[in-house]
């Protein structure tokens, strides 16, 4: 060994150490630390420090520690491999060994999955199938070991973290909050590779297999205890000496451990291939329902469980390694990849590099509707922060008091949050009709109406009632914020913070510095939207700022269409077939057509024509067709008598599903008979979205095609799996963008026509991402 790797080793060994003081002094006095295992072919200049270090106590269970130096998280890698071979060949020599608790010398991470860097990096699906089954073979080495393993997880466990655990014998995990077991692999458009998709099913049984594989979601550790995926669920100060006693009971009862239970409907669909058959087919048709075919990971999922099951493991581990080498090759799954590494980097933006956030202790929300209420529940139940929420009457504290308790209850509901909790948190929103408090607040959202006047008051009686540096920042989707703070005392206080409705599920928040807001502000705001749990973008103080301006036109386009005579149901499905989560016209209907109303005349003004929605759409307001709110739009929302419902059984028409109102067609004067290709009809209303979104990221709205990509998945939804509209553009290549735009702006007119900045792309062979 070099002398580098032993003074790593020290250190290493150290952690190693201050993992063991969760056990108990004595056992620290009285543990060996084994040398570090290291790859047995290497010389010594290149032998590497191994992430497994053996720890040996007097009871005979020596803890396996996974820390992968120098990283935040534990990520599997392939040098893994021998690691874990030399660690296990040492175990079994020494004949004093007689079980293994496998646990983490990380805080708060167990181990969060393969390593996506090295999956990226592969170059050919045989690379792939090669190591997936390498995986599959160590963790079976793990399975079939003599003596018994516990893995023990404190923290995150996901991947082939939580695919190394269940190799193991038995898992007993913390009740830490940041504990979290699933197989999240579906959201890279990735499978488990390692192994999960054949010992997940027999763990915690072949629905709610399917339901977390098929959804990547993140089980918490009761929840994990109730599936029958843990076997114990301990405080962190306990866990360690809870793994070992289970090790050395299972090492005395010869590795039995209790099987989970089943329910009697589980026992019908899951004990027998026929019920077991229903399961797969409804498994497939909710996955094409909710993917349209665009993403392959879900059925490979699927196929590999039922083979697993139904033909033999043999063969679902064959083809668990097969299908994941596709995936991993996939274009799909390269594009969510890329959009996990820009999230992660964007975690430790903050605003403006070199200035350091303060700290925000306290804050406040004007107006306690809606987005107001939103605003405040992630302040105080993401962010933790204490809100003070101000309206003008009583009525307005109770519905934003009613929006939090209503999300939190829920939970309770689900045994998710105790009640303790629960009026804990509602404990953090305060209500007032005047400005008490507002001294000690450091910044104070505002969410009233789209109002200049009655904004720039606010600004006046914040800067009046707060502090010298309270922020003042608004909610506000169209007005320009250098208008708001026009006649503010300290304009440098004053920015934009434009949420997505509804609050608490839409992760993107705009924030919009305008020329006077300082630096100061902006990073403080940036922290603040990351604590409630948001992804911020900084964008341009310009009409729309990036979302809505890039919305704005595609929306446009789908009314254009809808007028031409291609019916309303057609373009949703058109638009959703590709990707996004709902299509244009019910999107309309969701946010309100009077708000699209008011947002496109401000665009328009500020940047032309292009911008101006169909006059025809005047007919709709006239109508009093404002959307879902006063169940009048597109759609119908009327409740349905006995007769109807029995009416549409027999047209065929399933419960649910969403009805066109077939009187618009008259009141805009069109016949619905379209002739536009599904295809075609996405393609016109997305390019518009391109054409937009090149020009913000042209005129710096946007500061990065990063940050345009981000926006736009995040904030309108559009199809992940394509990366956003930039990366879209560098797929289909700007030459055959503006090809397709030029075309159009020759049939259909000047709107079409494709931005200077994607001309010159076209012209110079370039890409945003190069
Ligand atoms: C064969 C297998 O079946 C295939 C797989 O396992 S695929 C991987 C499946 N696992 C995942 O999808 C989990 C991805 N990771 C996460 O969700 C989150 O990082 C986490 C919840 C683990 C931690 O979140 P958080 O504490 O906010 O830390 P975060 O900033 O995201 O990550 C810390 C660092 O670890 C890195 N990281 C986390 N998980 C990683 C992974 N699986 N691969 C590579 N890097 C990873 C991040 O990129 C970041 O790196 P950086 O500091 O150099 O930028």
């Amino acid at each position: 060994m070099t002398e580098k790797t032993h003074s790593n080793d020290s250190e290493h060994n150290n952690e190693a150490l201050n993992v063991e003081a969760k056990v108990s002094a004595d056992d620290v006095a009285t543990s060996v630390v084994t040398e570090v295992a290291t790859n047995g072919n290497a010389t010594p200049e290149e032998s590497v420090v191994s992430a497994f270090t053996l720890v040996r106590h007097d009871n005979g269970i020596a803890h396996l520690v996974i820390d992968v130096i120098g990283e935040k998280v534990n990520t599997l890698k392939p040098e893994f491999a021998e690691q874990i071979n030399a660690v296990l060949a040492e175990v079994k020599a020494d004949k004093t060994i007689t079980g293994i608790v496998l646990c983490s010398g990380k805080q708060d991470s167990f181990v969060a999955g393969a390593d996506i860097n090295m999956l990226a990096a592969c170059q050919s699906r045989e690379e792939v199938v090669a190591l997936s089954r390498q995986g599959q073979r160590i963790f079976a080495l793990l399975e079939q070991f003599p003596i018994p393993i516990v893995a023990a997880i404190d923290g995150t466990c996901l991947g082939g973290g939580l695919e190394l655990a269940m190799a193991c014998h038995a898992r007993v995990c913390s009740d830490n909050s940041k504990t979290a077991l699933g197989l999240p692999e579906v959201q890279l458009g990735l499978l488990p590779g390692s192994g999960g998709t054949q010992r997940l099913p027999k763990l915690v049984g072949l629905q709610k297999a399917l339901d977390m594989m098929l959804t990547g979601k993140q089980l918490r550790a009761k929840q994990a205890l109730k599936y029958g995926l843990v076997d114990d669920v301990v405080p962190s100060t306990v866990l360690l000496h809870v793994a070992e006693q289970l090790a050395i009971s299972l090492q005395q009862q010869g590795k039995k451990i209790v099987k989970r239970k089943q329910g009697l409907v589980d026992k019908l669909l899951e004990n027998n291939a026929v019920g077991r058959n229903i399961v797969y087919q409804q498994a497939q048709k909710s996955v094409l329902a909710k993917t349209q075919g665009n993403y392959p990971a879900p059925a490979k999922i699927i196929d590999c469980i039922r083979t697993g099951i139904e033909v033999s493991s043999e063969s679902g581990y064959k083809l668990e390694a097969e299908h994941f080498a596709d995936l991993v090759m996939s274009d799909e799954s390269a594009q969510l990849r890329q959009l996990f590494f820009a999230t992660t980097a964007m975690k430790k933006e903050q605003g403006v590099a070199d200035v350091m956030p303060e700290k925000i202790a306290k804050a406040g929300v004007l107006g306690g509707g809606l987005m107001g209420g939103g605003i405040a529940f992630v302040t105080a139940t993401k962010a933790h922060i204490p809100v003070r929420v101000k309206d003008i009457n009583h009525k307005g504290i109770g519905q934003a008091l009613k929006y939090s308790y209503q999300l939190l209850n829920k939970k309770v509901k689900r045994r998710f949050l105790l009640n303790s909790e629960m009026q804990k948190q509602l404990a953090m929103i305060t209500g007032s009709i005047d400005y008490t408090g507002f001294k000690a607040l450091d910044i104070v959202v505002e969410a009233v109406f789209e109002d200049l006047t009655l904004k720039q008051n606010m600004v006046a009686e914040v800067e009046k009632h707060g502090h010298d540096k309270t922020i003042f920042a608004s909610n506000t989707s169209s007005i320009p914020i250098g208008q708001i703070a026009a006649k503010a005392k300290r304009p440098e206080n004053v920015i934009g913070l434009h949420y997505f409705s509804p609050v608490d599920k839409m992760p993107l928040v705009e924030i919009i510095p305008h020329d006077k807001t300082s630096d100061q502000t902006i990073s403080n705001t940036v922290a603040f939207a990351k604590k409630q749990g948001k992804t911020p973008i900084v964008v341009k103080d310009k009409a729309g700022f990036y979302v809505n301006r890039i919305l704005a036109p595609y929306m446009n386009e789908a009314a254009i269409l809808l007028l031409a005579g291609e019916p309303i149901d057609k373009i949703d499905k058109a638009l959703v077939k590709f990707g996004f989560p709902v299509g244009p016209m019910q999107l309309l209907d969701e946010v309100g057509i009077d708000v699209g109303a008011k947002i496109g005349p401000i665009l328009q003004a500020e940047l032309g024509e292009r911008f101006a929605a169909p006059a025809a759409f005047d007919k709709l307001l006239a109508d009093g067709r404002l959307g879902k709110k006063v169940k009048k739009g597109f759609y119908l929302y009327q409740k349905k008598s006995l007769a109807k419902t029995l009416l549409n059984t027999l047209k065929g028409i399933k419960s649910g599903h969403k009805q066109v109102d077939e009187t618009i067609y008259d009141l805009l004067n069109i016949k619905p008979a379209g002739s536009l290709t599904a295809a075609e009809i996405s393609k016109r209303c997305t390019y518009m979205m391109l054409n937009e979104a090149a020009r913000c990221v042209d005129e710096g709205i946007v500061r990065n095609a990063r940050d345009g990509d981000i926006g736009a998945i995040f904030g309108i939804g559009f199809p992940p799996f394509l990366g956003g509209p930039l990366r879209y553009i560098d797929k289909i290549g700007a030459k055959s963008v503006v090809a397709q735009l030029s075309q159009w702006a020759e049939q259909h007119g000047e709107r079409y026509s494709p931005c200077q900045a994607l001309v010159t792309m076209a012209e110079n062979d370039q890409s945003y991402y190069g």
